[in-house]
């Protein structure tokens, strides 16, 4: 493949990861954080994908710089961000596809712990879009023999999938944390995958797609690792730490503390019943303890699967 221009646009754990990727393959890679001396616009002026790794908080004020700009009338966007717009509850692809217009918008989300993927350690993603041409030049871009990349045409269930799962990951880090054992992770995590699919399949997003990488994959791997951030968030808070000491301390963005509050407020005003993310939701504003949350979990009224 002829090496390609790329921008990364973040330079945070996976922004830089995944710039290293595509490094290794042979194509030019240049990365822009707001901290650093190369502004945005000479960062994206040339490049023929621009692929954004930004934490959700960043994505708006982000891509509303970038819809400003010159960039190329055949690039192609990437959005690898797991997070929920507070505003509007919409995935960042939507932000991003009102910010670069007609150009294809591909996401690229699976279970992509970045410090497993910088060892060298073989992982498996996913690059969806409803532009079919734009995911698989995306594939041909970040396919290596450690990182094997799949396309999918439903990029909001690739975008829900990676995004929701957070929200689970903290209960799973409070499922370990107390010590509750292996039935009772796999029912939680059982159960987290209903409920991303209950309110997946209400927002548009095509059921088996929770089932692939970027949803049952992301899932498990998330909710497994010490290496997850929102899964540490889970296990301290279980632990009886606060939750803003632990926030204080953690290496990166834990998405899924803001994004149990934008689902919930989203499950809310589509009356979808979403009893695992609502415990968390208690136990991130610190209204109920994570014991109560496990007993508010077990003792609800007996109902079919
Ligand atoms: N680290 C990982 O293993 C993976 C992370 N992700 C997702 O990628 C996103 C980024 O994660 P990390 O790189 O780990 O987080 P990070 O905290 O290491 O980096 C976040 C980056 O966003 C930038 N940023 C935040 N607000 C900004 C703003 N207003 N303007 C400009 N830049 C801003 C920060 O400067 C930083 O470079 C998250 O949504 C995360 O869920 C997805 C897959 C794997
Ligand atoms: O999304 C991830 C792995 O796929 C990273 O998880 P954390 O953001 O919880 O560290």
């Amino acid at each position: 493949m002829a090496p390609t221009r790329l921008a990364v646009i973040g330079a945070g754990m996976w922004g830089s990861t995944l710039g290293q990727l595509a490094a290794h393959n042979g194509h030019h890679v240049s990365l822009w954080s707001r901290h650093g001396d190369r502004s945005l616009a000479e960062t994206v002026a040339d490049a023929e994908i621009l692929l954004s790794a930004v934490s959700m908080k960043g994505v708006r004020p982000v891509a509303s710089q970038v819809r400003d700009l010159p960039i190329r009338p055949d690039a192609i966007l990437v959005t690898a961000t797991k997070g929920l717009d507070p505003e509007t509850t919409c995935t960042p692809s939507t932000i991003w596809q009102d910010a670069v217009g007609d150009r294809p918008v591909v996401v690229l989300a699976g279970p992509n712990l970045s410090k497993e993927i910088q060892q060298g350690l073989p992982a498996a993603t996913v690059v969806a879009s409803t532009d079919f041409g734009a995911a698989e030049r995306v594939q041909g871009i970040f396919s290596s023999m450690d990182f094997r990349v799949y396309t999918n045409r439903d990029p909001l269930g690739v975008e829900l999938g990676g995004t929701l799962k957070n929200v689970m990951a903290i209960a799973a880090g409070v499922c370990d944390g107390l010590q509750l054992g292996t039935n009772a992770k796999a029912a939680l995590l059982t159960r987290g995958l209903a409920e991303m699919i209950r309110i997946g399949s209400d927002w548009g997003a095509q059921v088996e797609t929770f089932y692939g990488l970027s949803g049952l994959g992301d899932l498990l791997a998330t909710c497994n690792s010490p290496l997850s951030r929102n899964y540490q968030v889970g296990y301290q808070l279980a632990r009886d730490r606060g939750l803003p000491e632990i926030l204080a301390d953690l290496e990166g963005t834990a998405e899924g503390v803001n994004t149990t509050a934008v689902l919930l407020d989203r499950a809310r005003r589509r009356d979808i019943s979403m009893p695992i993310s609502y415990q968390v939701g208690l136990l991130l504003d610190g209204s109920i303890t994570p014991k109560a949350a496990l007993e508010a979990l077990m003792g609800r009224e007996s109902k079919p699967e």
